[in-house]
């Protein structure tokens, strides 16, 4: 049921791509289900002099795509407001607090505040310490911040960083984003976990023979390249997402599904990943980088041709690894996981490969004498939602043969329109003080530990980055990862695949 939740967002980096792309459009979302309704207002605030009138057009074409009447696009923008600010000039700070009080009484907002820091993360610090000098905090009401990724650029700058915002805002008021953990799939993944005793009873080393994670992308860098070249897949993706979605399949059960034993769990799960000295990482880590490739009709240029992009760039587009968890559950199973730009398709998945029986009863009254295949479950996040299961049954006529058969079970179309963004649904927790689906501080440093040795040890390395054309499913290195374990992705898009005459 919703609820008309009062409080005043500040957001800074009002004019930035975040901020139009992803903020007012899951503002606008939560104006129209009532969550957000008489008694909210927004400022916008960067360097930028915009008048309210101009603010409010550019929210209103933010929300374009939603398909808003006249009558939705003028009650919505009417909460906007615009107030030029450069976050590093305390003096403008008092003009800021005094539109903040303005707005908290002429909407009635009970001073409950939400700080939304869609800026660069240099400027984290400077922010968090004027709003408390400043007074743009209040007494009454809540003070939140939201803050954006990434959290420093590793272990030290993050502690860094913490140590000031920490100075200004308490733990539990810090709202520290990851937009996979919004993401309906995600969060699903404690359903299937702790929701159906065939999987849970099976959830460890005895009957899972590797779990394998992909976040592929088809994009390459597009306008980011600035930013990017400085970050890499490995900071980019693994340090944040990757490590989430891995604590979430490696945790313990919590005693109860709440905010706190959750994060428990999570961090005990993290905290068990094993952390690998610089000749582990050369083993169980691998990179690459996207060279210029070509997809059916359309053809890429590559990384290092990108704007912003350092001509000799050793960035890495593509980072594969395999994690080991060193507890009683997971002892032997290794992790694997995926990312990179200019990827085959748009694609993230969960596979949990189960063990083959411990022997094939039907070797003789069948074809194939080989090992039954493995039952995997999948879980489809995106951009398709679901799950499937294989399971082995008799192929239809004499002998007995074994046909593997998938189950599969996908949310429909409608419900995945109706069904709220990611960055909606954490809008709308921040709002109710739940902080479940954010990421606590125990987690950024313990997942920036496990990423700084490989950061380390990559930047020791003098030979040149391995490359992959542009519109494959990665560098070599990738599948040698796996395949010298014996293992292989299970999941291989086929488009490229074919097109290279290696599939049918
Ligand atoms: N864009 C995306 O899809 C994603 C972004 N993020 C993160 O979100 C944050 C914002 O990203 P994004 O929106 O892309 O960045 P942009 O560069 O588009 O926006 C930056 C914003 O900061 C403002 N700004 C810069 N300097 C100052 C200053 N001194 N005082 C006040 N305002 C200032 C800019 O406005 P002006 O120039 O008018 O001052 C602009 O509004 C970053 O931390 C990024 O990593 C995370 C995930 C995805
Ligand atoms: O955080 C980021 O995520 C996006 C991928 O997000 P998705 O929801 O589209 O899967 C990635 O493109 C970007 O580089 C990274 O900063």
């Amino acid at each position: 049921m919703s609820q008309d939740n009062k409080a005043l967002f500040i957001i800074f980096g009002g004019t930035g791509d975040l901020a139009k792309r992803k903020l007012y459009p899951s503002l606008f979302r939560l104006f129209r289900k009532g969550n957000i309704n008489k008694h909210f207002a927004v400022i916008g605030t960067a360097r930028r002099e915009w008048s309210d009138d101009y603010f409010r057009e550019i929210v209103a074409e933010s929300i374009e795509s939603l398909q808003p009447t006249q009558q939705e696009i003028t009650d919505f923008t009417s909460h906007f407001y615009y107030q030029a600010h450069n976050v590093n000039d305390t003096a403008e700070y008092q003009v800021l607090g005094d539109l903040a009080n303005r707005l908290d009484e002429e909407y009635q907002l009970d001073g409950n505040r939400l700080f939304y820091l869609a800026m660069a993360p240099r400027f984290f610090g400077t922010i968090s310490k004027h709003i408390k000098s400043e007074k743009i905090m209040t007494e009454n009401g809540f003070s939140r911040l939201i803050i954006e990724k990434p959290f420093g650029t590793d272990y030290e700058t993050a502690e860094l960083l913490n140590n000031e915002i920490g100075a200004a805002f308490k733990e539990e008021q810090i709202f520290r984003i990851d937009h996979y953990l919004g993401k309906e799939m995600v969060q699903n993944i404690s359903a299937v976990r702790f929701g159906n005793n065939i999987f849970e009873s099976l959830w460890n080393h005895k009957y899972i023979e590797s779990v394998q994670i992909t976040l592929a992308e088809s994009l390459g860098v597009e306008e980011r390249g600035g930013y990017y070249d400085q970050s890499g897949a490995l900071k980019d993706m693994v340090q944040n997402h990757i490590l989430q979605v891995v604590s979430l399949l490696a945790m313990e059960p919590p005693t109860i599904f709440s905010e706190e034993a959750i994060r428990t769990e999570k961090i005990n799960a993290l905290k068990a990943v094993r952390v690998y000295d610089e000749k582990e990482v050369l083993h169980a880590v691998v990179r690459g980088q996207y060279a210029e490739g070509k997809l059916g009709d359309n053809s890429f240029a590559s990384y290092k041709d990108e704007p912003g992009v350092e001509e000799n760039s050793q960035t890495e587009t593509f980072v594969a690894a395999k994690f080991m968890i060193d507890n009683f559950r997971w002892a032997g199973v290794p992790f694997y996981v995926r990312t990179g730009k200019r990827l085959t398709e748009k694609g993230t998945r969960i596979n949990i490969v189960f063990k083959s029986t411990p022997i094939n009863v039907f070797r003789e009254a069948s074809n194939d004498p080989a090992d039954l295949p493995e039952n995997i479950l999948t879980i489809y996040i995106q951009p398709t939602e679901g799950f499937s299961l294989t399971l082995n049954g008799k192929e239809i006529g004499d002998g007995f043969n074994i046909d593997p058969v998938k189950l599969d079970y996908r949310h429909s179309q409608e419900n995945l329109d109706n069904s709220p963004e990611a960055y909606e649904k954490l809008i709308l927790d921040c709002l109710k003080g739940d902080a479940t689906n954010f990421t606590h501080w125990d987690e950024v440093a313990t997942s920036w530990k496990i990423v700084d040795i490989i950061r380390h040890t990559w930047d020791k390395e003098t030979t040149p980055i391995p490359t992959y054309p542009a519109g494959s499913m990665g560098p070599k290195c990738a599948f040698d990862l796996l395949e010298s374990d014996g293992h292989k992705w299970v999941w291989e898009p086929d488009a490229w695949y074919k097109e290279q005459g290696l599939i049918k």
